[in-house]
């Protein structure tokens, strides 16, 4: 048995649950937090698994949310956050929301208090020392610039983005697919294409000038100063462009060249939008070129005024914020090492995944597999048809890379959603003459969140 210690760096919300993991495993952890030495833009304590802005943790719902999903898998995996999350909850419906400040103390009681963890408040400035066997890099998306240097150095040039330009995603099966249609531009191949790899959405003038005004008329996200991220013309939002001018969308995202509608040939649509295929499984496409900063209350109302999305079902609304992420599918390996330097796991948000709950889940399941190896063993990664599984393997895998029409790197940041899951086919119940979309939609993915709490109980 080894009896190396597992060094995490950052105590964040992936940082403590991974610890935690690990301690329970049995393994001895240290812990590395700046903060206590050194601030970041956005904490304001330096308790551990700090939320730095909403107290909410999203749906509780197991059956019928996929976060709901994710936490009941972490629940029965032992999850710190979630003891202390449901220690502290507060009255918000379906959503889990908590006592931000009793939250984060009984998360800091837990790591002080367990005899296999020792807290370092200190700053790592640099790559982590070649003695550490075992290390969790656990630092969230405002990593401090000297890590954030170092680990540009190890992995090179595109693998580290120091912002996020996320364009919306939505469901396969809520597209209208009597109005969209398959067809590259200028039915192009390209490499590994077919020529019809993207879904398109025709306008007509009135659709168009209708969605350009809503476009510039939106509220906006605010941003604090610190959090002001800078245009690159490349990779502007979309209202941005259209504030530049009515037509400037009609040359740019939306041109409507290079493409024939296969049910109206011989019209020409005034502007096109482009949807492109997102993971391997083909269950989510994202709206090419669409990064924005709306608010994300107007975002779907207005971008269902293109036809063909008027039900449209959003995995992922867009934003723009200031993040630091590795490209993960690209410098990690399936169980979440870094290929050039294999001691060495990344965990929580600084791997592309989004929110409070989806990091500290990254960090259990990194904590669960270093801690198995520090103490000579091994362990498989959960099962993709999990919440855990789907999560991880959209980023280190699922996610299809594809070069962006806006010069920002494909692969952005991603929170659980049912779409990340393998297929499940459900059969109409007897006796049930017609069976209504809702009704087909609640049924199978009480199907997927069963399946993922049997298949999880083997590796929990
Ligand atoms: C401004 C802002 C608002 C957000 N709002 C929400 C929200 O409302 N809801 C939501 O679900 N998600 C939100 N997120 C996204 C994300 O879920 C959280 O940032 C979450 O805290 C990520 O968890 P983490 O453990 O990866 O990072 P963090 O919780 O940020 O933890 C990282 C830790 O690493 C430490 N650290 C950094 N560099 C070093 C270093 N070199 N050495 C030692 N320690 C270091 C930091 O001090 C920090 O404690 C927000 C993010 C930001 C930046």
């Amino acid at each position: 048995m080894s009896n190396q210690p597992l060094h995490i760096i950052g105590g964040g919300l992936a940082g403590s649950e991974a610890a935690w993991q690990a301690a329970e495993a049995g393994a001895q952890v240290v812990v590395h937090e700046m903060r206590g030495v050194k601030a970041t833009d956005a904490h304001s304590t330096d308790n551990f698994a700090e939320l730095v802005c909403s107290n909410s943790f999203r749906s509780d719902d197991h059956e019928q949310n996929a976060v709901g999903l994710l936490h009941e898998e972490m629940r029965r995996c032992g999850s710190l956050i979630m003891r202390a999350a449901d220690q502290h909850k507060l009255p918000a419906g379906g959503a889990l929301a908590v006592d931000r400040d009793g939250f984060s103390l009984a998360v800091t009681e837990a790591i002080h208090n367990h005899p296999n963890i020792t807290v370092v408040r200190e700053e790592i400035a640099g790559w982590p020392d070649a003695d550490w066997q075992h290390v969790i890099i656990a630092t969230g998306p405002l990593t401090s610039p000297a890590l954030a240097a170092a680990v540009l150095e190890k992995t090179g040039e595109d693998s580290l983005a120091f912002f996020d330009a996320i364009a919306p995603i939505i469901h396969y099966d809520s597209i209208d697919h009597d109005i969209a249609w398959k067809q590259s531009r200028y039915d192009k191949a390209g490499p590994g294409g077919t020529g019809a790899d993207y879904l398109n959405l025709p306008m007509d003038r009135d659709q168009y000038y209708a969605f350009v005004e809503a476009l510039i008329t939106a509220p906006l996200h605010e941003f604090k100063d610190w959090e002001k991220v800078p245009y690159f013309d490349g990779c502007l939002p979309i209202e941005v462009m259209a504030e530049r001018g009515p037509e400037t969308l009609r040359h740019g995202p939306m041109k409507p060249v290079g493409l024939t509608n296969p049910r109206n040939p011989t019209v020409k649509p005034y502007a096109i939008v482009q949807l492109r295929q997102d993971n391997a499984l083909g269950t989510l496409w994202n709206m090419v070129g669409f990064q924005t900063k709306m608010r994300y209350g107007i975002q779907a109302e207005i971008f269902r005024m293109i036809p063909g999305l008027q039900n449209a079902q959003f995995a992922r609304l867009g934003g723009l914020h200031r993040n630091t992420f590795i490209n993960s599918p690209k410098v990690l390996s399936a169980d979440l090492k870094l290929k050039v330097d294999p001691r060495i796991r990344f965990a929580g948000q600084v791997t592309g995944v989004e929110g409070y709950v989806e990091s500290a889940a990254c960090g259990l399941i990194t904590g669960r597999l270093t801690a198995a190896e520090a103490l000579g063993g091994s362990m498989d990664v959960p099962p993709v048809t999990t919440a855990l599984g789907a999560l991880i393997g959209h980023i280190t895998g699922g996610h299809v890379e594809a070069e962006s029409y806006s010069g920002a790197r494909s692969f952005q940041p991603m929170n659980v959603n049912f779409g990340l899951f393998p297929e499940v086919t459900v059969e109409k119940p007897e006796g049930v003459k017609r069976w209504r979309g809702p009704e087909k939609t609640m049924a199978k993915r009480r199907a997927i969140t069963g399946r993922a709490l049997e298949d999880l109980k083997a590796w929990a």
